[in-house]
């Protein structure tokens, strides 16, 4: 029904309609009229019959069941038939563009009266153009993949590539040079490390894990290797497409046999006699965007060791889908490559120096995890205060157990700290040379990732717990519980494991170790 059609009521009139055949309820001060619906409802009939319910103002009983979401669909918005005279509905989830007001809901640069050293006017606009992009743009088709599995739809990446997002997602840079950024919002030469992380976190919000990776996460690790170690030529032919979202790269490194055993790599590229080609042969598995891409970023076995190849899908490349526990959505791939052959002109770096052309990336890849780590901390912290607000339990809300309490304050100050270690990192980033990054932030950015995906299992934990049984329902109240505790073990995973990496911080350290001290 449309706005002009609803009707003035007074909860008088609305209590008359307390029957089987004459069912109206009261949610948030709109008057529903569920008397065709309630042989329909998913949590049946007999608790809409409840004499508390029936004709009744229902909204505690309804927010303690339900997540807002259904009554925006449009199904059940029909539903609805009028509002009482002289009162206003003051529930609120979420309006698209705004900032939350959950408190630790949003990091503190974003809160409501806080300060930040780090954060321009120019960032807080691009904040808000980003988000008001993702909540109008990005998410409802979050929503609709998630569900159905397929990749991102080709209008997001579209409009994406409308305001340069592809490219800017891969950070400040020569790429960047004369492309007009969020329709002009910011220059090419003013955009920095922090509005990469405001890219980043926008789209982590949403806590969809495999679309968040199927949005093109693959570039973000694939392209960087042809940018910086890719001859002019090969740049001029393939980039320009890969910024317009026509054509997809993802990175291929790890295999059945080896992981991410970089050394221990089975995948060959031999030369063919005439020096011109390299024919690939071989396997990878667990590619991020590989069922879609274009272009593989291969790590190769060759006579001088270890080489980075830019492959071309063609004859020879299969991929596969690989099921994983997050969705489809993510295109995670299992790919062979039987005799491909590729022109030399396709190697990224020097032959045989395929580590140094793998390493340079890692710690701008693994910085963008630790931002959408933190980020997505936040949005299971914002569900669980929420939750813990509206479930009543003996009569109180949730939050009134010293037990749930105690979890809320692990959970926040674990999602803080990530947060400002994030926002120090990345200022070092801003103020870095290259080389000084690679030099002194390699240590700090592994300590960051360990220590943000063992926050964020910590939180995963916790959250099932508060959420009980919801916790582990795809539906319904805790589906984005349910959905963060079944993915987030792949954060710990992607772009080195948790312990591997603390091990690398102390080694970094160790190598820092000044000759001249003595306790
Ligand atoms: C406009 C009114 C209502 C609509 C459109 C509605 C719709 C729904 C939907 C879609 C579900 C499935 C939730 C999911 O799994 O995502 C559900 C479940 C349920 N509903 Fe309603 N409902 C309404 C009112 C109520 C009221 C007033 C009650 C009374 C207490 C109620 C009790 C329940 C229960 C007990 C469940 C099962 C919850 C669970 O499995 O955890 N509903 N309802």
């Amino acid at each position: 029904m449309a706005t002009q059609e609803l009707r003035q009521l007074t909860r008088e009139e609305v209590a008359k309609h307390n029957t089987d055949e004459d069912l109206w309820i009261i949610i948030d001060a709109n008057v529903y009229d569920i008397s065709r619906f309630k042989r329909f409802h998913p949590g049946g009939l007999s608790v809409l019959l409840d004499p508390d319910i029936v004709g009744q103002d229902a909204t505690e009983a309804f927010y303690s069941l339900h997540r807002h979401e259904v009554l925006e669909q449009s199904q059940y918005k029909r539903l609805k038939i009028g509002t009482i005279a002289g009162e206003q509905s003051v529930i609120r989830w979420r309006i698209p563009g705004t900032v939350s007001k959950v408190p630790y809901a949003e990091p503190t640069w974003l809160a409501d009266g806080y300060h930040s050293p780090y954060f321009n006017d120019n960032h807080r606009a691009f904040q808000k153009e980003v988000r008001k992009f993702f909540d109008t743009v990005v998410y409802p088709d979050a929503i609709a993949r998630e569900a159905d599995g397929k990749r991102p739809s080709q209008s997001v990446i579209d409009k994406m590539a409308e305001l340069e997002l592809h490219a800017m997602r891969l950070g400040p840079g020569k790429h960047l040079k004369g492309r007009t950024l969020m329709g002009g919002l910011v220059k090419p030469e003013e955009f920095d490390y922090f509005h990469e992380l405001i890219i980043t976190q926008e789209f982590a919000r949403a806590s969809l894990r495999g679309y968040g990776d199927g949005l093109l996460g693959g570039k973000v690790i694939g392209l960087p290797p042809v940018l910086n170690f890719g001859s002019e030529e090969l740049k001029a032919r393939i980039v320009p497409d890969i910024f317009a979202g026509k054509k997809f790269i993802c990175l291929a490194i790890s295999e059945a046999f080896a992981g991410s055993d970089v050394m221990g790599l089975q995948t060959t590229a031999v030369k063919t006699e005439d020096g011109k080609h390299w024919i690939i042969n071989g396997n990878k598995k667990w590619i991020t965007n590989g069922t879609f891409a274009d272009y593989f970023t291969v790590g190769c076995k060759t006579e001088d060791g270890f080489t980075v190849i830019l492959v071309e899908r063609g004859p020879g490349v299969e991929t596969k889908q690989i099921k994983t526990s997050y969705s489809t959505t993510a295109g995670t791939a299992y790919i062979t490559f039987d005799n491909v052959k590729v022109p030399v002109e396709n190697t990224l770096g020097e032959e045989g120096g395929g580590i140094f052309v793998i390493l340079s990336n890692f710690n701008h890849e693994r910085w963008v995890m630790c931002c959408a780590s933190a980020r997505s901390q936040r949005g299971i912290i914002e569900e669980c205060l929420k939750w813990t607000t509206q479930r009543k339990v003996f009569g109180k809300p949730l939050h009134s157990q010293a037990v749930i309490r105690s979890k809320l304050a692990g959970m926040i100050s674990r999602a803080e700290s990530a947060q400002n270690w994030l926002e120090n990192i990345t200022y070092q980033m801003c103020n870095m040379s290259y080389r000084q990054q690679a030099n002194k932030l390699a240590g700090q950015i592994a300590f960051l990732k360990s220590y943000s995906t063992s926050c964020a299992q910590d939180t995963a934990r916790d959250a099932v717990q508060i959420f009980g049984g919801r916790g582990i329902t795809q539906t319904g109240m805790g589906k984005y519980i349910e959905h963060y505790h079944r993915t987030i073990a792949f954060d710990a995973l992607l772009g080195g494991a948790e312990d591997v990496l603390a091990d690398l911080g102390v080694r970094q350290a160790l190598r820092a170790m000044p000759r001249d001290v003595r306790l």
